[in-house]
């Protein structure tokens, strides 16, 4: 399993790399060969996290390769984490880095079209993920769309965090929430259809707030974290990435999640646009939970993270960011 790592030099990247290389994704039979893809100012940062890899002495890890350029980096992967871009700083939403790193992603993508496996999966983490993704996936047409993800797990896995700690629940007693939309303020952290303990969740919590500062403060958690922390997130963002690529390969069984992957029209969101949905994963691919009832309060606010969508898409386009047509 060749995994490719973009921005492997920076925060993210060390968090992630680690676990990767001691089995915490494709688990404790499967050797993984790690690439490490930089821009020249983080190569010292990447060959200082390969010498660490080294001292890890990972009976899995059979090789850690830095490159420079997306051909090389890319080429015969499997698994690509793009997580190498600007993060934010206070102050700032997740859309203001469109322009500063947009122009990343779609030479990023065109060689994963042209270098990758053919059976490369993608997740995006660098910021805006929904957009990036989207403009990594327009530069692939090779590669089926569903390939190309961006993560809201981290969402999804804050939204359960945060409903158990409010319900005094333990975090394997929740199901059933999504995170709809966008990562960014406008996603909707939906507990419509989610349970603690079996029970519904909005019952246990009340809709005041499971429908009111829930949904502020998960929507938010990324620039509390800023904020109190003075860097944006990384050890949970690694974690979460790494919880995406283990379900997307190994199932979740009868459990949801939430993935952002290009929408088929499930929902009523429109085809192409990547928004985040409820899915389950099985036989290495997602599948989007489809049936749920939207009653008038969740679609609305469904549709207004899909706006913010379709916004980034014409600033992307307009930029030149995506191939026309
Ligand atoms: N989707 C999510 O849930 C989350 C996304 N993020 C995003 O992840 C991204 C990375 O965050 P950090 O690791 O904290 O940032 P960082 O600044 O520590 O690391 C970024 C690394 O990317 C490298 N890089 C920049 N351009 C590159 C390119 N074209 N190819 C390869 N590498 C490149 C840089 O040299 C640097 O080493 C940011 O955009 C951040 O906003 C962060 C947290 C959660
Ligand atoms: O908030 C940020 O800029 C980093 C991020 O995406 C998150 O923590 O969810």
């Amino acid at each position: 399993m060749t995994v490719t790592v973009t921005g492997a030099g920076g925060q993210i990247g060390y968090a992630a790399l680690f676990r990767i290389a001691s089995g915490a994704v494709f688990g404790p039979d499967q050797p993984v060969a790690l690439r490490l893809l930089e821009i020249p100012q983080g190569v010292k940062a990447a060959e200082g996290a390969a010498l660490e890899l080294t001292d890890c002495a990972f009976p899995l890890l059979a090789s850690v390769d830095i490159a420079t350029t997306p051909e090389v980096g890319f080429d015969g992967a499997n698994v690509a984490l793009l997580v190498g871009s600007r993060p934010r700083t206070a102050g700032m939403e997740r859309g203001d880095l469109l322009a500063a790193n947009g122009a990343i992603f779609g030479p990023q993508g065109r060689a994963i079209n042209d270098h990758a496996a053919d059976d490369v999966r993608v997740l995006v983490v660098g910021n805006p993920a929904n957009t990036n993704a989207f403009i990594a996936q327009q530069h692939a047409p090779d590669v089926p769309a569903e390939r190309f993800t961006a993560l809201t797990r981290l969402d999804h896995n804050r939204a359960v965090g945060l409903l158990a700690e409010r319900a005094g629940a333990a975090v394997a007693d929740i199901d059933g929430i999504t995170i709809w939309g966008n990562h960014s303020a406008t996603q909707y952290p939906d507990l419509s259809h989610a349970t603690i303990a079996g029970r519904p969740a909005l019952d246990v919590v009340g809709e005041e707030w499971g429908r009111g500062a829930y949904i502020d403060r998960v929507a938010k958690r990324g620039a509390e974290i800023i904020e109190v922390r003075g860097g944006s997130s990384v050890a949970s963002a690694a974690n979460a990435a790494i919880d995406h690529v283990r379900d997307w390969f190994a199932g979740t069984a009868a459990a949801r999640t939430s993935v952002a992957l290009p929408s088929t029209g499930a929902y009523g969101i429109p085809e192409g646009l990547i928004a985040s949905v409820p899915v389950r994963a099985a036989s290495g691919a997602w599948q989007v939970v489809e049936g749920l009832e939207i009653d008038a309060f969740s679609r609305e606010k469904i549709d207004a993270s899909v706006r913010e969508l379709e916004s980034e898409r014409e600033q992307v386009t307009a930029l030149g960011l995506v191939p026309a047509g």
